[in-house]
């Protein structure tokens, strides 16, 4: 079976994604192999090189992620171009992984999952939620600053509408035992190819 989990922005996507990974799905990330390309990959790296200057290299040969930040978002015909370079290159991958996968769960976490038009592609979608002053003080904690973080949520659905459009919604409003409780009950779903419930929240 095949699961997207998607989200705003800080909501607890990855953590979500981590905890039913420990409980024996096969997963990947979007963002996770948006910063390998970022890191290792010669020719997106020097694309983006090209695109966006020097500025956004790193020290250590890969492109400065906080640097990029700084110039993507904020400049919606910057962050497409970026995009256009990145987009292409994580749906193949992403495509190829699920291909390749025999695991009984396969779980991708795909943040722009219903404005990219990819839900079909999944058995199941899931979209994880959590109360907005919590996701902005998660946001910040990481140190990102309240211009990038409306730049960001300006480019996503909101996550009413996430939630609206994916078979399955989390709630995460409680503490990391909650959550895992939460992805523990939906894996045993998962497992035995049940889990379109219409209408149920997780
Ligand atoms: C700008 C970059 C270098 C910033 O990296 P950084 O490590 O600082 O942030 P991170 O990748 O963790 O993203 C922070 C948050 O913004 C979200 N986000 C990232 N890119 C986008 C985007 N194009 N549109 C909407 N949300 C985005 C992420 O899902 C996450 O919730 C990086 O986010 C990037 O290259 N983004 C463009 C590629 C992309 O669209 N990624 C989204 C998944 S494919
Ligand atoms: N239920 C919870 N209780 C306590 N902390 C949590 C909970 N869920 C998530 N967190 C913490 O909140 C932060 C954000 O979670 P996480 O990184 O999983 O979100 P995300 O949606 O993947 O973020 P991003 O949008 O940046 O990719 C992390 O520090 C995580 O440990």
């Amino acid at each position: 079976m095949t699961i997207a989990v998607t989200g705003p922005l800080a909501c607890g996507k990855s953590t979500f994604v981590r905890i039913l990974g420990e409980l024996g799905a096969e997963t990947v990330s979007a963002d996770a192999l948006v910063h390998d390309l970022l890191l290792g990959d010669e020719k997106t790296i020097r694309r983006i090189a090209g695109r966006f200057g020097d500025g956004v290299r790193g020290e250590e040969g890969g492109i400065d992620r906080r640097a990029l930040a700084g110039v993507v978002f904020g400049d919606p015909e910057a962050l497409k171009d970026l995009e256009d370079i990145l987009h292409p290159l994580v749906r193949e991958e992403t495509d190829r992984r699920v291909s390749a996968s025999d695991a009984e769960v396969f779980v991708a976490e795909i943040p722009l999952l219903f404005e990219g038009e990819r839900s079909g592609q999944f058995d199941l979608t899931v979209a994880v939620t959590a109360p907005e002053e919590r996701r902005r003080a998660w946001a910040a904690e990481r140190g990102m600053g309240e211009d990038q973080r409306r730049a960001i949520e300006a480019r996503q659905l909101p996550q009413e509408e996430k939630a609206r459009r994916a078979d399955v919604v989390v709630e995460n409003d409680g503490d990391l035992d909650k959550l895992r409780g939460q992805a523990e009950g939906l894996f045993e779903r998962f497992r035995g190819g049940n889990g379109r419930r219409e209408g149920e929240e997780g």
